[in-house]
């Protein structure tokens, strides 16, 4: 059987524990996998020690995913065309603003027998155009790449608490080593179960768009709205999530956005939890600058649904279809241009009768 070489690129909170996952896989299988897992790490100081030193030494995240242990088999890597040399499997996990800036340093250094997936929640916006980020890497590097999506809030998942996950694999050559079996086999835990499909639109599309309508969760919570309104936010939400795949990506399963983890189960979850509840939440509190409300609240872990929620708009205004998704829209009002949350149902209502 092969030695196959896997490679994370990122190392926040979800690069991290995906990362402690896979390196506690490959070492199980030492007949398919090598042993040591590459991390690359954007490096940076940390109490005047490097990142790299501290996770290589102490085996512990100390800035992205404090208190839980990394496997030994972890490398983390701060040159980035080191941390890819020879990989048979990259898993790419930063959050998606940074991927252009990784993508031009790996062009033409990766070999197009190499594998991907994308952990990535997030799109590519270029005015009127959109890619999933599984293409993009796709596009970019020329290689295949696949998408792992679903409820999984990082610091559940490190501490080894039950949860489900989508993985969208499409072998791209029948003659390739790495199967739809062997991708389960570096994901699959007993506290991470993984169930692979093929639809890489759908899974790709769920895990961005959830974030627009966590934020929207956020601001329910934030005003003090109660059960009944955050269930119609998550209604909504997925409404207009599969809509937007519909529309947009007709290659897409609606099925994917009902039935698997990447789908209701993450919408719920992350109407819970997770960064952009929070983030949302916080700036109707204190209606404070959205970025600088990150900064001070994630300290240096994003909310990728702000961004996507400003990428989502202008793809959808430049197509005159933003009335189309009153949620998304409303989102994104209250955000940027300053719109009232407490005037959301009224907001709602009015984009909707004027479509
Ligand atoms: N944290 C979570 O619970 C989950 C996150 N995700 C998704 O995983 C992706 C990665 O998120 P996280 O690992 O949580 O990251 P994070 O939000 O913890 O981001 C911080 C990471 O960005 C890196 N970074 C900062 N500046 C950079 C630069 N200029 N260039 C490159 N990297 C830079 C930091 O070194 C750090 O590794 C995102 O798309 C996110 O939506 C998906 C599931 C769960
Ligand atoms: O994607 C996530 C959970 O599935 C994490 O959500 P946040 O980025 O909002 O923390």
């Amino acid at each position: 059987m092969p030695n196959l070489k896997v490679s994370v690129i990122g190392s926040g909170n979800w690069g991290s524990a995906i990362a402690k996952i896979v390196a506690e896989n490959a070492a199980e299988n030492s007949d398919i996998f090598e042993s040591d897992v590459r991390m690359w790490v954007f490096e940076e100081l940390v109490a005047g020690q490097k990142l790299t030193d501290i996770i290589n030494s102490q085996h512990e995240n100390v800035k992205y995913l404090p208190g839980i242990k990394l496997p030994s088999n972890v490398v983390a890597v701060p040159d980035l065309l080191a941390a890819v040399q020879d990989a048979d499997l990259l898993v790419f996990n930063v959050p998606h603003q940074f991927l252009p800036r990784i993508c031009s340093t790996l062009k033409g250094n990766v070999p197009s027998t190499v594998r991907a997936v994308s952990c990535i929640k997030g799109v590519e916006v270029n005015g009127d155009g959109i890619t999933i980020i599984a293409n993009y890497i796709s596009n970019e590097l020329g290689i295949y790449c696949g998408a792992l999506s679903g409820a999984n809030l990082a610091p559940e998942v490190a501490e080894e608490k039950y949860s489900e996950t989508t993985i969208a694999y499409k072998v791209p050559d029948p003659t390739d080593v790495i199967d739809a079996k062997i991708i389960r086999t570096l994901f699959h835990r007993s506290y991470f179960h993984v169930n692979v499909v093929d639809d890489v639109a759908g899974v790709s599309l769920c895990g961005a768009l959830k974030n627009i309508v966590a934020l929207a969760s956020g601001f329910v919570d934030g005003m003090e709205w109660g059960d009944n309104a955050k269930a119609a936010i998550i209604r909504r939400g997925l409404l207009e999530m599969t809509k937007f795949g519909r529309e947009f990506f007709p290659e897409s399963n609606a099925s994917t956005f009902t039935e698997e983890s990447c789908g209701v189960a993450d919408v719920i979850t992350s109407c819970s939890g997770g960064r952009n509840h929070k983030l949302g939440a916080a700036l109707i509190k204190t209606r404070r600058p959205i970025f600088e409300l990150e900064a001070e609240l994630l300290k240096g872990q994003k909310a990728q649904g702000v961004t996507t929620a400003q990428e989502v708009y202008e793809f959808l205004d430049r197509r005159g279809k933003s009335r189309e998704f009153p949620l998304f829209t409303a989102v994104h009002g209250i955000i940027f241009e300053g719109l009232d949350s407490y005037a959301l149902p009224r907001i709602l209502e009015e984009i909707e009768q004027k479509l």
